[in-house]
């Protein structure tokens, strides 16, 4: 369990990057880090890392404060991505398995798994800098997980793919987070978060603002009924709670709390119901309420 406890982080003159971001992400979840640009997903991903330091808070790894030997078991993939352009995919694969200290013979052999896994068979013997942004992706990935790494934090790794590379990435981080390890990733991609993430966090102006599985903050945001009555008698909605818009000859009633039954009573009374149903907000719509 990696344990985020109250990070604070002031850049230069007074930027105030963090400040006091806390979360949690047990083992086997995948962590969705989410916000703004700006909000202060990647300072708190490097402060993991140890690329920064902070000024105040700490990082808990079960249960004890993060050490070097630790944090050397984990797998990172950084925003500035950090791939050697002229190096062979094999070589670099390879290179970075040497420097987490890893034999020639475990090298080969995890080398040889996850270019299978991700798709990089035929690309083996290209330089870096021949590859597509998806492919190069696929070899940072690869780099992060050379060390069967016990817990990966991954800055925007599905930013710039396609579908199908995004599949793929997803369903190697998914058997990763089955096999025990926490996976932490950054995206702006909101509908994919919901989609992959058992929890996630949403960071706003370096403090959290809401986090949890998707399920939870979906509760506390509240359920909606929406009713689209067809040719509706005029004024029929008066008095209930909610908004109504106009949809051609239809009326479209969005109500926040309140009696259903009654207004189902009344939407029937006035006209043809199209359409009646309890609604659950999106990622997108609790994100922007969140930030707002
Ligand atoms: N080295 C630095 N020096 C000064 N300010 C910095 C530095 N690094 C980050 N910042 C500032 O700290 C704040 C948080 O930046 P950070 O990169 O963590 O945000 P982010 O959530 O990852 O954004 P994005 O989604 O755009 O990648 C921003 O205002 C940024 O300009």
């Amino acid at each position: 369990m990696l344990e985020i406890r109250g990070l604070r982080k002031v850049f230069g003159a007074g930027k105030v990057a963090l400040d006091g971001v806390s979360f949690a992400v047990p083992a086997g979840q995948m962590f969705g880090f989410v916000g703004a640009n700006g909000a202060g997903k990647t300072t708190t991903m490097r402060i993991v890392m140890g690329v920064l330091q902070a000024d105040e808070g700490e990082v808990i790894w079960n249960g004890r404060p993060l050490t070097f030997a630790e944090r050397r078991t984990f797998g990172y993939m950084p925003e500035e991505r950090g791939l050697y352009q002229k190096m062979r995919v094999g070589e670099q694969i390879d290179y970075f398995g040497r420097l987490h200290g890893l034999d020639a013979g475990a090298v080969g052999k995890a080398r040889d798994a996850l270019i299978g896994r991700l798709g990089l068979t035929e690309r083996v013997n290209d330089t870096v800098e021949s590859l597509s942004l998806g492919n190069q992706q696929r070899v940072q990935l690869a780099v992060a997980l050379i060390h069967d790494p016990e817990l990966l934090i991954l800055d925007e790794p599905f930013s710039g793919l396609d579908p199908i590379a995004v599949d793929v990435l997803a369903e190697v981080l998914h058997e990763r987070a089955r096999g025990g390890v926490p996976v932490i990733f950054s995206s702006h991609q909101l509908e994919l978060v919901e989609r992959l993430c058992d929890a996630v966090g949403i960071v706003s102006a370096g403090s959290m603002v809401a986090s949890g599985t998707v399920d939870e903050l979906r509760d506390a945001e509240g359920r909606r009924l929406r009713v689209v009555v067809r040719e509706p008698k005029p004024g029929w909605a008066d008095g209930l709670p909610g908004e109504l818009s106009k949809d051609g000859d239809r009326d479209v009633l969005t109500v926040v709390g309140g009696d259903d039954q009654a207004v189902l009573r009344r939407a029937v009374e006035a006209g043809h119901v199209e359409f009646f149903g309890v609604e659950r907000p999106t990622l997108v719509e609790i994100f922007r309420e969140a930030v707002a």
